[in-house]
């Protein structure tokens, strides 16, 4: 196999496919649907799986929206969705001209998700990768998510079909990179940000979620993972954005789709890293 070097930067391709590994056309960046105006796109990403990408762009979702942006999420991960019953939203129709209406939480934070397109929320997926992207591009260009701030990714795990589409097709402004402290999760997570390297994509840095949890009764912090950062830190020279602990009223909140309760200051700093385009009172 060859090694990532011989990966082409415009299509991510290795040098025995179709592409000669030199400049090839990518595909075209894709225009959002209806009169969307969306002025800022950061993908939450990561190799590994599990490691919290959906409840880092819930709680980065939620912050944006308490400072006052116009939120949105696009739940990419096609066929593990878990976004909808995070924030307690449910089935959304089409409009007139066929374009779908994201749902709207309690919050005003607007999502599209797979799960609000299907009868039952257990329901399973069983669709092929690129059937998986295309639903994806489909999120961008037949959804009227309206005039935006921000819209966060959250991508599935891997460097696989959606990644790709995800980076090449849609202008993604910044990627913010999930991991947990464990040497294994970091291994992988590294793999996803070699591809973003490829692809030319631009690296805002680290989140490192699940860093510790704390005793309730004595307040002692336990690093059941391995070591945990501090927000500054550098992790594979880019910096640590922010350390999460395990916060099982966070879990909780979660599951009963109410995460927008959640008590947190984090991803205060994303407005500086990522500016809009507007003033917000
Ligand atoms: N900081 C945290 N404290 C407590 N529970 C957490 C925390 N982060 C994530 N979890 C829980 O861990 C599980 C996995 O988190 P999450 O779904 O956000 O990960 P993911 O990386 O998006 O997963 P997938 O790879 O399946 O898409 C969920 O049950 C979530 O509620």
């Amino acid at each position: 196999m060859s090694d990532q070097s011989n990966n082409c930067s415009s299509c991510g391709e290795m040098n025995e496919g179709s592409c000669s590994g030199e400049k090839c056309s990518p595909p075209p960046k894709l225009y959002p649907g209806g009169q969307s105006k969306i002025s800022r796109v950061i993908a939450v990403m990561s190799g590994k799986g599990g490691v919290g990408k959906s409840s880092v762009t819930a709680l980065m979702a939620v912050n944006l929206r308490r400072m006052g942006y116009q939120v949105g999420i696009l739940d990419a991960d096609i066929t593990g969705p878990s976004i909808p019953k995070m924030f307690g939203v449910k089935r959304v129709p089409a409009n007139a001209q066929g374009l779908l209406q994201p749902a709207v939480s309690k919050g005003g934070i607007r999502i599209m998700s797979l799960n609000l397109l299907l009868e039952r929320e257990d329901e399973p997926v069983i669709w092929r990768g690129p059937i998986i992207a295309s639903a994806v591009k489909q999120f961008w260009t037949d959804v009227n998510w309206g005039e935006l701030d921000y819209l966060l990714v959250d991508m599935p795990p891997g460097t696989g079909d959606v990644p790709l589409t995800v980076i090449q097709q849609i202008p993604v402004d910044g990627i913010v990179m999930v991991t947990s402290p464990q040497d294994l999760a970091v291994m992988v997570v590294k793999k996803a940000v070699r591809m973003a390297g490829i692809m030319e994509a631009s690296l805002l840095g680290f989140v490192q979620n699940m860093a510790y949890i704390t005793c309730p009764k004595c307040g002692e912090k336990f690093e059941l993972f391995g070591k945990a950062l501090q927000k500054g830190d550098t992790l594979d020279g880019l910096p640590v954005l922010e350390v999460l602990p395990i916060d099982t009223e966070f879990t909780k909140l979660c599951d009963t789709g109410m995460v927008e309760e959640v008590k947190t200051n984090a991803f205060e700093d994303i407005p500086n890293l990522v500016k809009v385009k507007r003033q917000v009172s």
